[in-house]
């Protein structure tokens, strides 16, 4: 059930590709890293590879077929900043639960306190948030994760133990990942592979 990106290109601009020619494969239960200068594409190769921007050039296919942007995703994103995926007129609970019932066993993996389900996004931090936006993407069907500076906004200890137990999980159920991030020590201790994205 490999994901694999095929001679991928992306503009926004016509005549102005600020990624060509990407061919990237991701395995069930790998984690891949992507790294990159600054404006490089990082980011837009994560949306394309999750299937929220169609590619101008080449396809993007998972376990054999085109990726297919329906209702359910298979591969799901997770965004630097957990405003941007969260309605902030849902109370937490509502947000969690949104997809599919998490576990109980899961909201501890990621210290999910109770009281926080009752409040409203604004109530609670980013890395509060953003706790809920991984235990939303880690659905029973979830197939891969790219996870774009899913972290970049945590402190160093809290950010430790939210990959242990993200990765933990994605490894029991031979989820593949791939980490966006320009913290070079980070994708060193975390993945199996990192891919560079552009020329520096
Ligand atoms: N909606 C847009 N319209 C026009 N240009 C865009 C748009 N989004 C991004 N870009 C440009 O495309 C290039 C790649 O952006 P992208 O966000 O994918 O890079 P990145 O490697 O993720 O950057 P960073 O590490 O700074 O987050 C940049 O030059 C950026 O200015």
């Amino acid at each position: 059930m490999a994901l694999v990106g095929e001679n991928l290109g992306y503009y926004y601009r016509k005549d102005s590709w600020i990624l060509q020619d990407i061919n990237i494969t991701i395995a069930p239960g790998e984690v891949l890293g992507l790294s990159g200068y600054s404006g490089c594409g990082k980011t837009t190769l994560a949306r394309m590879l999750a299937g929220y921007v169609p590619p101008r050039a080449g396809r993007i296919i998972l376990d054999g077929r085109p990726l297919l942007r329906g209702s359910f995703r298979p591969v799901q994103l997770i965004y630097q900043h957990p405003e941007k995926a969260i309605n902030p007129k849902w109370r937490m609970k509502d947000v969690l639960n949104e997809s599919y019932t998490p576990s109980p066993e899961i909201l501890e993996a990621f210290e999910i306190r109770k009281e926080w389900l009752d409040r409203w996004p604004l109530e609670l931090s980013g890395g509060e948030k953003q706790r809920f936006c991984i235990v939303r993407a880690l659905h029973p069907d979830t197939k891969y994760i790219i996870a774009d500076e899913m972290t970049t906004m945590l402190d160093a200890i809290t950010q430790a133990q939210i990959w242990h137990a993200f990765l933990n999980i994605c490894q029991s159920r031979a989820i593949g990942v791939v980490v966006v991030s320009h913290e070079q020590s980070l994708l060193n201790r975390l993945c199996d592979r990192v891919y560079k994205v552009g020329l520096d």
